[in-house]
């Protein structure tokens, strides 16, 4: 008798335990459950007066009793809102942060795309006192290097040390809303431009990201975060190019990395 056996595929929580945005209604700010009440003030200057059930979805996801337990892949339709039901949780859980370093990262496939995010986060972050930058290839990369990476003042007259000088470079930013291209720019070029400290990550527009050639840019961000926890990320023989080609990479590093006390950065798709 031939026996047929089964390839077992990993399987994200979210996969297993859906949450129905449509089981959600939309809710007034007042009634949203622990919201900064900063960033309330920033969303009714945007004339926001409540937020969208998947808002509120991913709220209860992050914020709520979710509590960013695991990773999260959101899938409602076009104008749904769901850039704000990313950014409102990540500015809230970095409100708290007292010293500035790349926590954030959003990756979006188009710079079009990507100013319409940065412009969302650029509402409601300064109202916490965090800072947003852009990496799109919109401005040279001097500029965008010089937004993006505080120098300490140098003293007219002293003699620096070059490395004592990079030693000394910060990040400006929180959050930063890339396009992959640039991105890649920066990781490869830019002197003080780290990822060890990031958080969270969303990969925005999820099916157009993997369906084009952009992979590589995922390889090397899992990678530069992953250096604390080697132990609990198999990367090295288990993950390839041709792997990291595919949705199941995502899948993947959701199922390694998606728990508390599990791996950071938090992952988060859109699709
Ligand atoms: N809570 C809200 N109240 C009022 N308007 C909102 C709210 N949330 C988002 N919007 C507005 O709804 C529109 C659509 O939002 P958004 O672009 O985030 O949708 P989306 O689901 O990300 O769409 P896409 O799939 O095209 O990326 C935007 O103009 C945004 O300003």
């Amino acid at each position: 008798m031939e026996v047929v056996k089964m390839k077992s595929e990993p399987v994200l929580p979210w996969m297993r335990r859906p949450v129905d945005v449509t089981n959600f209604e939309e809710r007034t700010l007042e009634a949203v459950p622990c919201l900064d009440p900063r960033l309330k003030v920033a969303l009714q200057k945007m004339s926001i007066s409540s937020l969208f059930p998947v808002q509120l979805a991913v709220w209860q996801e992050t914020i709520g009793p979710g509590c960013f337990e695991r990773d999260l892949c959101i899938n409602s339709p076009t104008g749904s809102g769901k850039t704000l039901a990313y950014a409102l949780p990540i500015v809230q859980m970095l409100s708290n942060r007292a010293v500035k370093f790349l926590r954030a990262l959003v990756v979006l496939p188009t710079r079009d795309l990507a100013l319409q995010v940065k412009e969302v986060f650029s509402a409601i972050a300064p109202a916490v006192g965090l800072s947003v930058g852009l990496a799109v290839g919109q401005s040279s990369i001097a500029d965008e290097i010089s937004d993006l990476v505080k120098r300490p003042k140098l003293e007219a007259g002293i003699c620096y040390d070059p490395e004592d000088h990079f030693q000394d470079l910060q990040s400006a930013v929180d959050i930063l809303v890339a396009t992959p291209g640039r991105l890649m720019d920066h990781i490869n070029t830019t002197k003080g431009f780290t990822l060890e400290h990031l958080c969270y990550l969303v990969v925005d527009e999820t099916d157009r990201m993997l369906r084009e050639a952009y992979q590589a840019w995922l390889l090397t961000v899992l990678q530069l975060t992953r250096s604390n926890y080697e132990s609990h990320f198999r990367c090295g023989n288990t993950f390839n190019h041709s792997i990291f080609g595919s949705l199941k990479t995502i899948r993947r590093c959701g199922v390694e990395r998606g728990f508390k006390d599990k791996p950071y950065p938090r992952l988060v798709k859109m699709v």
